[in-house]
């Protein structure tokens, strides 16, 4: 189906809903058509979803809010016979940048895509509910009523599988050699010291030839085993590419007037030993750069928020451990003065200090400058949003876009006055190490 790329949409979504006896989550996304979506976040439900009832496309500074109107059209008088846990929600993300490249391999992923999947399972506590969704020029309610019972039949009689092991890595190539890093890294710190700005996040990619095909879902499913407290993602565009990664920064959830998010900046690595784990993480909560770098990022935040909020309720800045790293982070939370689109929050919180840099027209200028590949959806905004425009999003980090036997994936580190170029590579290799260790056998 092409996609709706105009304000002026005439038809309206048809959703029809049913409990399931929940089926494995895993194996649900396998047998979901694509393009597939994954959605798991902590203390959220997990939904997967699959086929495409509507996708809204849009590129340009505008594309948020070109995005958000045509939604708000098809939402309008749209015939939903759903429980609130299985409303019809668009699932989908944007690229880093404001405009698509179309430069590989994120040829197929515009610069902002959301999807309403044609099947959605929401896994709610120990509840699974099934919603089926058409567009009522396509179909009605008894069609869309006997898709979701033939869907029903497949998914109840799905079995549990482990997911398959790692496919292994054949070849890697890196975008950047640690002679281009060093010089890259030299030339952003000279001209943060000039003044010129204060931070920028200068990334990397790799790319990974492996000896079959890797199923995302089964990707997934293993990331989920080392990053439980991770949001993980899946969104595939048309053609054959997923995008998937386990990241462990939210960029914003918005339920009602209630905002939640959090800055999460500074990066050091985890010990060997408990001893040696907790004198790293005290290193990091001591160190003036991170927590230089981390400042610009929560503050950052706050000033975005402030002109949207009744109150802003900044927490104590701590620890985030993680299977390969620990992060230092703020929770900010706040609440909204009046109705937002969840949408609109995205569009003032991204691109934070925390993956572009500050200010951040300076930083988005020394970004296109210095990476020699395209960034694609990393590092941008992934998520989901619904009628009311609630909806939570995650940055697009620790991830990688899959096709066939080729994966890229992507890491990046903020910059100061006092980085050094040695410790920002070692940072980005461990920034690989989720996906990668995913992907590489261990004989
Ligand atoms: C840019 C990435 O991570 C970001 C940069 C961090 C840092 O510089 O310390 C830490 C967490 C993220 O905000 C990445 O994972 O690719």
């Amino acid at each position: 189906m092409e996609p709706l790329r105009t304000d002026e949409v005439g038809t309206h979504l048809v959703s029809r809903s049913v409990r399931l006896s929940a089926p494995p989550v895993s194996a649900s996304l396998a047998a979901m058509q694509r393009p597939r979506a994954l959605w798991t976040a902590p203390d959220e439900p997990t939904v997967v979803g699959g086929g495409v009832a509507v996708a809204v496309e849009a590129d340009g500074p505008e594309r948020l809010a070109r995005v958000r109107r045509s939604a708000a059209a098809l939402f309008d008088g749209a015939d939903v016979d759903a429980p609130d846990a299985a409303r019809p929600r668009f699932f989908g993300g944007l690229a880093f940048h404001e405009e698509a490249t179309g430069r590989d391999p994120w040829a197929d992923f515009p610069a902002a895509r959301f999807v309403v999947p044609e099947a959605q399972v929401v896994f709610d506590g120990g509840d699974a509910w099934l919603t089926v969704t058409a567009l009522d020029g396509e179909a009605d309610a008894d069609t869309v009523g006997d898709r979701l019972a033939e869907l029903r039949e497949t998914l109840e009689s799905l079995d549990d599988a482990p997911p398959e092991g790692p496919p292994g890595v054949s070849d890697r190539h890196r975008t950047t050699s640690v002679e281009a890093w060093h010089e890259s890294v030299d030339a952003a710190v000279s001209r943060i010291r000039a003044g010129d700005l204060q931070k920028v996040v200068l990334a990397q990619a790799l790319e990974v030839e492996l000896d079959r095909p890797a199923a995302a879902p089964d990707l997934l499913a293993r990331l989920g085993g080392t990053y439980p407290d991770c949001h993980r993602f899946l969104v595939e565009p048309n053609g054959g590419a997923s995008f998937l990664g386990a990241t462990p920064e939210r960029l914003v959830s918005l339920r009602g007037r209630e905002v939640e998010t959090g800055a999460l900046a500074g990066t050091t690595g985890r010990g060997d030993t408990d001893d040696e784990d907790e004198w790293l993480a005290n290193e990091l909560l001591g160190s003036e750069k991170d927590n230089h770098e981390h400042e610009l990022v929560a503050e950052t935040i706050r000033e975005q928020l402030a002109p949207l909020s009744a109150e802003i309720r900044v927490g104590d800045r701590g620890i985030r451990k993680l299977a390969t790293v620990q992060h230092l982070w703020t929770p900010i939370d706040a609440t909204l003065e009046r109705d937002e689109h969840v949408l609109s929050l995205v569009d003032a919180l991204h691109p934070t200090p925390a993956v572009g840099g500050l200010p951040p027209a300076a930083a988005l200028g020394v970004i296109r400058d210095t990476e020699p590949f395209d960034r694609g959806w990393y590092a941008a905004p992934v998520g989901w949003f619904d009628a009311d425009g609630d909806g939570s999003f995650a940055v697009a980090l620790r991830s990688a876009i899959v096709e066939e036997t080729l994966a890229t994936l992507f890491a990046g580190v903020g910059l100061v006055a006092d980085s050094d170029p040695d410790a920002e590579w070692d940072e980005v290799q461990l920034k690989y190490r989720p996906v990668l260790d995913e992907l590489e056998r261990d004989d």
